[in-house]
């Protein structure tokens, strides 16, 4: 069964980035394909070096806020980490977004503000996907300003001493966190549509913390506004 698309998305142009992105991850020493049936999934080394990393971390511990999702209520547990929505003039901030847009080969224009996250112990973000379903409260908003979400862009900043694994179970793959490693993905299928295999979870940390950053691409010019509102 076919999901449908979001209003105005335009799947033959959505399948043409995911095969750039993917030509473009193939050709990177640095990014391994993990093999998944009918899923689009790359693992990426050394992305920041571990200085980087901790001053990053120190910008999420110094704004975190309990973690929003898309919905029309409230979340229902949905997601329990911390979420920080990094300064995005910071340079350090500034010249991650760059690098990651950069090595995925897509325009920083289409990208959503990095957001960091950290989990504790007992928290998670349960089983969603990250590209937009078409038929809800918030689907004509988030359409409006910059259309669906394509690639997943999830670096992890630091390893927790166990749990935290990001698990996609339609695969089933699971991801140690791995200081440094990038992981990135396409939401979509390679017809452009939303794919259910790309569904995935932050599994509850169960010793330490967990810090990653998260970049969503969009099929336009990300120009954030209304879509907001359904933010909580
Ligand atoms: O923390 C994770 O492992 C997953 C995070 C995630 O799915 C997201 O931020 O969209
Ligand atoms: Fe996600």
């Amino acid at each position: 069964m076919r999901l449908p698309d979001l209003p105005g998305s335009d799947p033959a142009a959505l399948a043409a980035t995911g095969a750039r992105v993917r030509a473009r991850l193939e050709s990177d020493s640095r990014a391994a394909r993990v093999p998944a049936e009918g899923f689009d999934v790359f693992a990426i080394r050394d992305v920041l070096p571990p200085e980087e990393r901790a001053a990053l971390i120190a910008l999420i511990d110094a704004d975190a806020r309990p973690s929003g999702v898309f919905r029309a209520g409230g979340d229902g547990g949905m997601r329990t980490s911390h979420t920080c929505r990094l300064p995005a003039a910071h340079p350090l901030v500034a010249a991650v977004d760059a690098r990651l847009a950069a090595l995925l080969g897509l325009d920083p224009a289409c990208s959503e503000t990095v957001q960091g996250q950290r989990y504790h112990p007992g928290q998670q973000f349960r089983e969603h996907n990250d590209y937009f379903a078409a038929g809800q409260p918030y689907s004509e908003a988030v359409a409006a300003e910059g259309g669906q979400r394509s690639w997943t862009a999830m670096l992890f900043l630091n390893e927790p001493e166990a749990g935290g694994f990001t698990h996609f179970p339609a695969i089933p793959l699971a991801f140690r966190p791995r200081a440094g490693v990038l992981l990135a993905w396409d939401n979509l299928d390679r017809a452009g549509h939303p794919n259910p295999r790309s569904h995935h979870a932050g599994l509850p940390v169960e010793a330490g913390v967990k810090y990653v950053l998260t970049k969503w691409f969009r099929e336009r010019t990300w120009t954030p506004g209304a879509a907001q509102h359904y933010r909580n």
